[in-house]
């Protein structure tokens, strides 16, 4: 599939690198000279990011092409994304000339952060807002506003490329998010500019309070919670009363001078100017992949969008003749200070290969919560080569032994350009959650192991049985 992008700034960098690192070819045009670099250097940053809110690989990346024609860019796309600066006359000229370039069933999406698809398509164009929130690559919402079906095709594309799509009923100018957005934005300059607090005291209170409540639970639900027993009505009762209070500016707008600017700027020149874009960039990202990772657990926003992308991404499949348990990407934090993959990591991705083997049994999470799982008793780590950061890592997971109790895999850790970088033998005894001591497995996950293991007895398994401190003996 191929996306085309039109505008390759801040956002349209973002939706690029989306697009190709989830397998998308993406042509790219932009009359900027630095587009290029710039990016290049956003496709960067998301290389290192996105693969990390993942357990499992992303496909292979697409082919990045960049063209002088923007024509030739749309030719061929499914999906072309407008992300030109937000005026009105200049989207105007592009979308048009996107509109005559593309095919009859392309998607053209606009980034635009607040004006309606009647704006965007007075000139007769068939657009429709498809509104990101940066960095595109790793924040999952698109507002989609426009023509019902045009937005429900859009919609399904979006979530393959792990996005969450959110129609918006009705035209409004700057769609929902933005509206709020834009509450809080106009607050904070007011209280910058009346001497209230500085950018900085805001930026504490967002990210010491509310804005971590926010990115779970949003802001109805957070309420919900602060009504006590008695919920939304009583915080409604309780706090009802403050709007006729004068709580908010809102419609009382501070003039936009370069005084205003002056402030603002300088301010956050003090805040943060000691740090260089990218930089922030980067911690940025590592935050967000914190948080998002943190909320994989629950389900809860974010992370439940990446939750149902992996499981809705293609099977592993086999490898030499044994199941692949794991395919990933090695993230940043699996790293250590010698630049490499840190030794704990190589247990972890030996551990999740079992997961994955213990699931293929029927041994996965139900069995688990009905009673009954598998214990390790034993581990033994060959680390045969360096893994670094971004390299796509795999395990295949062969049966050494699957009688009565006992589980014995063979796991070996191939680096991306299929050589050996590592081999982790478990022994693992199965165990009856309610005693804590082991016991037989259900028939049903004995027939399945013993079958592995019959498939997988007369496969070599050099490597396998070695203790700590054995020499290597030449090979005869
Ligand atoms: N920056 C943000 O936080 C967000 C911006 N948006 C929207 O995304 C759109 C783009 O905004 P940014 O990326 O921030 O702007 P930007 O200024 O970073 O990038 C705009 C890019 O468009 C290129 N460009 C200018 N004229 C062009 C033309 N005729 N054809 C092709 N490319 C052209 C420029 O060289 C530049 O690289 C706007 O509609 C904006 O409202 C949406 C969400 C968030
Ligand atoms: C400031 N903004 C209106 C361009 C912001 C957006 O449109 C979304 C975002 O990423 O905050």
């Amino acid at each position: 599939m191929k996306a085309a992008i039109i505008g390759g700034g801040v956002i349209g960098g973002g939706w690029a690198a989306r697009f190709l690192l989830n397998g998308w070819d993406v042509a790219i045009f932009d009359p900027d000279p630095q587009a290029e670099r710039k990016i290049g250097e956003v496709i960067a940053n998301a290389r290192r990011a996105l693969p990390a809110l993942y357990d499992r690989a992303l496909p292979p990346e697409g082919a990045l092409t960049f063209h002088t024609d923007m024509a030739e860019a749309v030719r061929g796309s499914a999906w072309v994304q407008e992300s030109v600066p937000e005026t009105l006359a200049l989207k105007h000229k592009v979308l048009p000339a996107i509109a005559a370039a593309a095919g009859p069933d392309t998607i053209i999406g606009s980034s635009t952060s607040g004006f309606k698809p009647s704006e965007l398509n007075a000139a007769g164009t068939n657009a429709v807002v498809a509104h990101p929130f940066n960095p595109v690559y790793l924040l999952p919402l698109v507002e989609l506003v426009g023509d019902a079906a045009t937005c429900a095709r859009a919609a399904d594309i979006l979530r393959g490329i792990g996005m969450f799509p959110l129609i918006v009923r009705k035209e409004i100018d700057a769609h929902i998010a933005d509206r709020l957005l834009e509450a809080v934005w106009r607050e904070a300059l007011w209280l910058v500019k009346d001497g209230i607090a500085t950018t900085e005291e805001i930026d504490e209170s967002i990210r010491m309070a509310f804005g971590i409540r926010w990115a779970q639970m949003g802001l109805f639900e957070t309420y919900r919670i602060a009504g006590g027993e008695a919920g939304m009505k009583h915080f409604m009762a309780q706090f009802g009363p403050a709007l006729a209070w004068p709580w908010t500016k809102l419609m009382d707008v501070p003039e936009f001078n370069d005084e205003l600017v002056d402030l603002i700027a300088s301010q956050s020149d003090a805040q943060s100017g000691h740090r260089s874009i990218r930089e922030l960039e980067r911690l940025r990202d590592d935050n967000v992949v914190g948080m998002i990772r943190a909320l994989r657990r629950s389900g809860s926003g974010a992370g439940g969008v990446v939750r149902a992308h992996e499981e809705a991404l293609p099977d592993l499949g086999e490898q030499g003749g044994l199941p692949i348990t794991v395919s990933r990407q090695v993230p940043v934090t699996w790293t250590d200070y010698n630049g490499h993959m840190n030794e704990t990591h190589y247990l972890e991705a030996a551990s999740l290969a079992t997961d994955r083997f213990m699931e293929m049994i029927g041994a996965g999470p139900d069995y688990v919560a009905a009673g009954r799982s598998y214990f390790t008793v034993e581990n033994h780590i060959r680390y045969l080569d360096e893994i670094h950061a971004g390299e796509r890592l795999t395990v295949t997971s062969q049966v050494l032994a699957g009688q009565g109790k006992k589980l014995h895999l063979f796991h070996r850790l191939w680096h991306g350009d299929g050589t050996l970088a590592a081999t982790v033998e478990t022994l693992l005894l199965h165990t009856d959650l309610a005693t804590r001591r082991s016991s037989l497995p259900q028939t049903t996950v004995a027939d399945a192991l013993a079958e592995w293991a019959a498939r997988h007895a007369d496969l070599p398994a050099e490597g396998a049985g070695r203790f700590v401190g054995q020499r290597d003996t030449a090979p005869a």
